[in-house]
């Protein structure tokens, strides 16, 4: 029987590896959902080549516009709009397996829903995680869904904790970004297409910022201290900028468990997509003699305050990562859109997580209401920035 996918953020960078895969093994995958925010021209000619039942998109025009595409062209697939029909997606009982791909917090209400409804979950959207921890991985455990790390870092972890006896540490590696060796002064200058510009990795936007501040970095201790249950004395970052060792975990006896492959995220989804088997994903061969040099450095906590200001929130609990979380989303469009400084970012992101109380989380309500409160003190925090 064939596994049967929901991919939620078809469109984006995680989607195509992950359509990637699927395209190579039609006899063990099928299609069932597939979403997109706005880019329907994509998502129709992923629905074209991938028949799905369902498709999703952000606002009722789109959906109307995909629909008639999709008819006259001879499709059955089914077209839907918002959150509510995301939600439906990701519970829908024809599905095996359900791709949480969404970037940032819109991610979070239809990855829970898979979470609820007892589904395999290959988890990229790290922003889902940081902002609901314990609550995520409640709804896991109670509900018998089966989580998969797709996040290079997280997937290389999973791939080597392969008992949980002696584990003395973890360590993520980071590439550093862009920005690694650039003149300090000169960073409040930078440009988005310059911060996008990753060293190693084509990914969207939004994480590619992050990367570039180790924001990135930041949000994924707090994913991994909750996907492996790890306290943060026990998480380590270390910079690697050849990003081909994509992480590792250290043993009490001396043993230190690497994945190693070419920066292609196709390797960590084949992997989360055929557990426990393995197929191909079509990743070059890892060249090590041709590599030569693999190198590690630790992060300059003055070049990159974003992962001193992540690791600070995860220490204080409670609502502040979905805080961090909420006013890095606001910094990063804004940095994006040409209204804020590179270097704001973390100005922004520290002045919101100073004025917002702390509090416990106890519902996803709690959530909500944090994250909101975040992304209106930080719009009101770029406001006031000049630039
Ligand atoms: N790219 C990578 O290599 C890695 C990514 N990740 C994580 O995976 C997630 C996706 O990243 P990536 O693929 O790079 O991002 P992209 O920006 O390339 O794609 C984002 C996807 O989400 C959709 N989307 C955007 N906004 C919304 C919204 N408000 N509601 C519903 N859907 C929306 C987009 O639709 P549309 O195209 O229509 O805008 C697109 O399908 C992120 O959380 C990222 O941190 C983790 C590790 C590696
Ligand atoms: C591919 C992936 O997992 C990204 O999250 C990657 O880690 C980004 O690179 P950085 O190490 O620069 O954050
Ligand atoms: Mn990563």
């Amino acid at each position: 029987m064939k596994q049967r996918l929901t991919i939620l953020g078809a469109t984006g960078s995680i989607g195509d590896s992950t359509l990637d895969i699927v395209a190579r093994h039609p006899e063990r995958f099928s299609v069932f959902g597939l979403s997109a925010h706005r880019n329907i021209d994509k998502l129709l000619e992923q629905c074209l080549r991938f028949n799905p039942q369902f498709a999703v998109v952000g606002n009722a025009g789109l959906a109307t516009q995909l629909a008639a595409q999709l008819k006259s062209a001879g499709s059955r697939t089914e077209v839907a709009y918002g959150e509510a029909a995301l939600i439906e997606l990701a519970h829908a009982t024809q599905c095996d397996t359900v791709v949480a791909a969404i970037v940032g917090a819109a991610g979070l209400a239809p990855t829970l829903a898979a979470a609820y409804a007892g589904k395999r979950i290959l988890l990229a959207n790290k922003e889902a995680l940081v902002m609901s921890g314990g609550l995520f991985m409640a709804a896991v455990r109670h509900h018998g869904a089966q989580l998969f790390p797709v996040d290079s870092e997280h997937n290389a972890i999973y791939q080597c904790l392969s008992t949980r006896a002696g584990v003395e540490k973890i360590t993520l590696t980071a590439s550093g970004g862009p920005f690694r060796t650039r003149a300090l002064d000169s960073l409040a200058e930078v440009t988005p297409d310059q911060a996008c510009a990753h060293p190693n990795w084509r990914m969207g936007r939004k994480i590619s910022v992050d990367s570039a501040t180790m924001m990135n970095k930041g949000l994924e201790v707090i994913e991994a201290h909750w996907l492996f249950d790890m306290p943060l004395q026990q998480i380590e970052v270390l910079i690697h900028p050849q990003s081909v060792i994509h992480s590792m975990v250290s043993y009490v006896d001396g043993s230190v468990l690497a994945q190693l492959g070419n920066p292609d995220m196709r390797t960590p989804i084949a992997h989360a997509l055929a557990f426990p088997e393995r197929i191909a994903a079509g990743v070059a061969p890892l060249d090590l003699a041709a590599l030569a040099t693999l190198s590690f450095e630790r992060p300059q906590p003055e070049r990159f305050p974003c992962l001193t200001l992540a690791i600070e929130a995860l220490r204080q609990g409670g609502i502040a990562s979905a805080v961090l979380n909420a006013a890095n989303e606001v910094a990063v469009e804004a940095f994006l859109s040409g209204a804020l400084r590179f270097t704001s970012i973390a100005e922004v992101v520290a002045e919101v997580l100073e004025r917002i109380e702390p509090s416990t989380v106890h519902t996803l309500d709690d959530i909500r209401v944090a994250d909101a409160r975040a992304r209106r003190l930080a719009a009101a925090e770029i406001a006031a920035l000049t630039i």
